[in-house]
């Protein structure tokens, strides 16, 4: 597992997508009894979301993480309500998740300019509290980096994620003919001739045990939750990590990728999906693929005899299995933007559907922001 726990520091070196604050609002100043002044009240602590901006340059800026907000201003017998303490804005990028400690989400960011309250500022000295300024309580807050794509790239390493991103977007993703190539997400975005863009999010590769963390493990899955599409792409000509691993074929790469989609969340699985097929220059490839194809027929049909260990719990739906090269057929290129599109927008009429039937109960964020 060398290899596995390079990679992974690399990843923590390059990309940071969870990191965890210390955050305090500020004190609230001091009541006059005599005049009957009140205290200002401690700032708030809160998270902006911002174009442009990472969670690495937020630890640059602020190695320490901790993050205390102003303090109330006391009362004066000329200025006899004390004045607020300043407020500390975080930025953080958009798609920040903000939790507690306890898993509890505090709210998400989605769009620049989004904000949650992350610590509140104590009161301001008053008739409740004997004119005595209050201490804020500390908090620990942990961000969570989730892309928001249109559409996921799933795969393992070496399938050729990054050169269809290359090929089919702006984005230049590295490409090389190492597993692990990439190392963090990025994301590129497919221009439609009409300007319709559709943003898509090349991940690292998934590897077996990704649910149980091995290899890009979390850090790559949770980038998948955001997704509306999922775009898997397998060799085919399959996959080995290393002679030490064993070899898996195009259908059992599927699998696996089902299975480690599911283990990790199971509604991972029910997502919409397509099926790329790449590298189908290869020599033999047809065959491959007529083999991969009647196995996934017999895998709909529950007639396939499958190991137990490579055996999905809920087998994915693909909308479509696409054969493609990613190298050297733009043809096939072109079919699956289209393809892509067209998925995209038949599950999100679906859904308008479905949601408009339910009395237009619109879906809800599972989180709340919890600080009035
Ligand atoms: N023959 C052939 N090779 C391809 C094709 N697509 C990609 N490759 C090659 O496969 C190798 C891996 O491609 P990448 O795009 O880096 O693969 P990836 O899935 O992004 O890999 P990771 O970033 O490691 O997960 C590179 O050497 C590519 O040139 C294809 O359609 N045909
Ligand atoms: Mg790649």
């Amino acid at each position: 597992m060398e290899t596995v726990k390079k990679v992974r520091k690399a990843f923590r070196r390059h990309f940071i997508d969870v990191l965890r604050l210390y955050v305090m609002g500020g004190t609230g100043g001091n009541g006059l009894p005599r005049y009957g002044g009140i205290g200002g009240p401690g700032g708030n602590v809160y998270v902006v979301a911002k174009e442009d901006t990472t969670l690495k340059v937020l630890v640059k800026k602020h190695p320490n993480k901790r993050f205390k907000a102003g303090m109330g201003g006391n009362s004066h017998k000329y200025h006899i309500l004390g004045t607020p303490g300043e407020n500390i804005h975080i930025p953080a990028p958009v798609g920040v998740i903000v939790k507690t400690d306890h898993g509890a989400c505090l709210g998400s960011l989605d769009v620049a300019g989004e904000k949650v309250l992350v610590a509140k500022g104590g009161l301001g000295g008053n008739p409740i509290n004997n004119f005595l300024g209050q201490k804020a309580v500390p908090n620990f807050v942990t961000l969570e980096l989730k892309l928001i794509a249109d559409v996921g790239l799933v795969g393992f390493p070496n399938a050729g994620k990054s050169t269809l991103l290359r090929a089919i977007s702006q984005a230049k993703p590295t490409v090389a003919s190492y597993p692990f190539t990439t190392i963090q997400p990025q994301l590129g975005q497919i221009v439609y001739p009409d300007k319709r863009t559709i943003t898509v999010a090349d991940l690292p590769g998934l590897i077996e045990g990704a649910h149980v963390n091995r290899g890009m493990g979390h850090s790559f899955l949770r980038h998948v939750e955001r997704t509306k599409l999922l775009l898997f792409v397998v060799d085919i000509m399959g996959f080995q990590l290393g002679t030490r691993f064993t070899y898996r074929s195009p259908l059992e790469t599927v699998l696996l990728l089902n299975r480690e989609l599911e283990l990790y969340r199971d509604d991972l699985v029910s997502k919409p999906a397509l099926l790329a097929v790449n590298k189908m220059d290869s020599p033999q490839a047809r065959r491959y693929l007529n083999k991969l194809l009647a196995d996934l027929r017999l895998v709909q049909e529950g007639t396939l005899d499958i190991a137990d260990h490579l055996r999905p719990l809920q087998f994915i739906q693909f909308d479509e299995v696409i054969p493609m090269s990613a190298k050297t057929d733009p043809g096939s290129l072109e079919y699956i933007k289209l393809r892509i599109r067209k998925v995209l927008d038949f599950h999100e009429e679906l859904h308008r559907n479905e949601t408009s039937r339910s009395c237009g109960l619109v879906e809800q964020c599972d989180h709340l922001p919890v600080f009035a």
